[in-house]
């Protein structure tokens, strides 16, 4: 028996014994991650002739959303702070997907300019714009890091920089017969609270908390923006991607540390979505007919699922809108 292990009556060379077992643990893995991941959205839907900007296209769920926009004809404004990532994104999606209705354009999101340079140039190229969706995002940034307008970073990109970036497209989003917008939230919203007092977290910074505060500041927002829309044409929605293994935990040294990847990783792996598993819901909620007329929600795992206390007050909604109208001089 030596060398060779006995499976019903046949000997099996230990090697191969071995060898399939490793492989066939692999594939039971890999199967709960297919499963963990949730479905993909396979629904027949043709984009062509619609026009999408996506922000923070360049990897991630935005990157994996543009893809799958692309495949479905699309012509994808991809709204991105480094030119060569979003170059180098744009050639892999042109090649999979032979859309060549696949654009990059400069949008910093932590610098009002950029953002008011990028619609400009938007505006004198398209007539209209059916689907905005407002991906970009940064967590947990260093203490001390700030927007070009002194924004503290994760408040300014995720909230004030998609703030000005939509209310500046709202004209062209009002032309066609339906048109969406898709904020990008979290989860993380429901430990979040609007800090009225230091909003900005100029007297004390905590990396998790301004991330939590922003992410609530998407989903005020959308509260908000709804509401304005009511009669129009345009809705709007917010989506938790679930937790997804992304660039997103570029700032967290213990996510990208040793101990982690060799004690943690492995058993959480199967549980954390890919980007392409991440982006099904914002997919979804960009593109089923069926939520035509369906606006100011908050979309996990394809369902509509209820906000934390704090995301359902009407009252922070308006005084969110009205301090991000001042500080992004919106009506300037
Ligand atoms: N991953 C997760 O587990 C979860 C993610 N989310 C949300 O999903 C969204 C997408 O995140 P994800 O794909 O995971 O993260 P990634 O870090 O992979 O992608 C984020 C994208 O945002 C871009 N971005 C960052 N700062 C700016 C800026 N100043 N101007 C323009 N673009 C910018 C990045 O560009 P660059 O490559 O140049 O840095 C990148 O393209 C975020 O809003 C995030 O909060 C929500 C819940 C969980
Ligand atoms: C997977 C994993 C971790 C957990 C990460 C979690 C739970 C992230 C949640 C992120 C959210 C909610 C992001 C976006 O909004 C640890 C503990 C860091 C260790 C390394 C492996």
């Amino acid at each position: 028996m030596s060398g060779s292990k006995k499976l019903f009556n046949y000997k099996i060379p230990k090697p191969v014994y071995y060898g399939s077992s490793v492989a066939a643990a692999i594939g039971v893995v890999c199967l709960i991650k297919e499963w963990a991941g949730g479905e993909t959205y396979r629904k027949k839907v043709s984009l062509n002739g619609k026009v999408v900007i996506i922000t923070g296209a360049n990897t991630g769920i935005g990157k994996e959303t543009s893809l799958e926009l692309a495949k479905r004809e699309a012509k994808i404004y991809m709204a991105c702070r480094d030119m060569q990532r979003c170059e180098a994104a744009r050639e892999k999606i042109v090649l999979d997907t032979k859309n060549k209705y696949v654009y990059c354009r400069k949008c910093d999101l932590a610098s009002l300019d950029s953002i008011r340079q990028f619609v400009n140039q938007f505006n004198k190229e398209e007539k209209q714009l059916d689907i905005l969706i407002n991906n970009a995002g940064v967590m947990r940034t260093p203490k001390d890091s700030k927007t070009k307008d002194g924004f503290e970073m994760q408040l300014g990109v995720n909230h004030f920089g998609h703030f000005l970036l939509t209310n500046l497209l709202l004209d062209k989003l009002k032309i066609p017969a339906h048109s969406r917008i898709i904020n990008l939230s979290s989860v993380a919203h429901e430990r979040g609270t609007i800090n009225k007092l230091d909003l900005n977290s100029d007297k004390e910074y905590d990396p998790g908390t301004a991330y939590s505060q922003s992410k609530l500041a998407n989903i005020l927002f959308t509260k908000e923006l709804n509401n304005r829309l009511k009669g129009t044409n345009v809705t709007v929605n917010s989506v938790h991607p679930g937790i997804v293994d992304t660039e997103l935990f570029r700032h967290m040294g213990f996510y990208k540390s040793w101990l982690a990847t060799i004690f943690i990783k492995p058993f959480v792996w199967p549980f954390i979505k890919s980007s392409r598993q991440g982006a099904q819901t914002v997919i979804y909620t960009a593109v089923d007919p069926e939520l035509n007329n369906v606006s100011g929600k908050y979309f996990k795992d394809y369902k509509e699922t209820k906000v934390s206390n704090a995301a359902d007050d009407d009252q922070t909604a308006k005084w969110l809108w009205a301090v991000s109208e001042k500080w992004t001089r919106l009506l300037q």
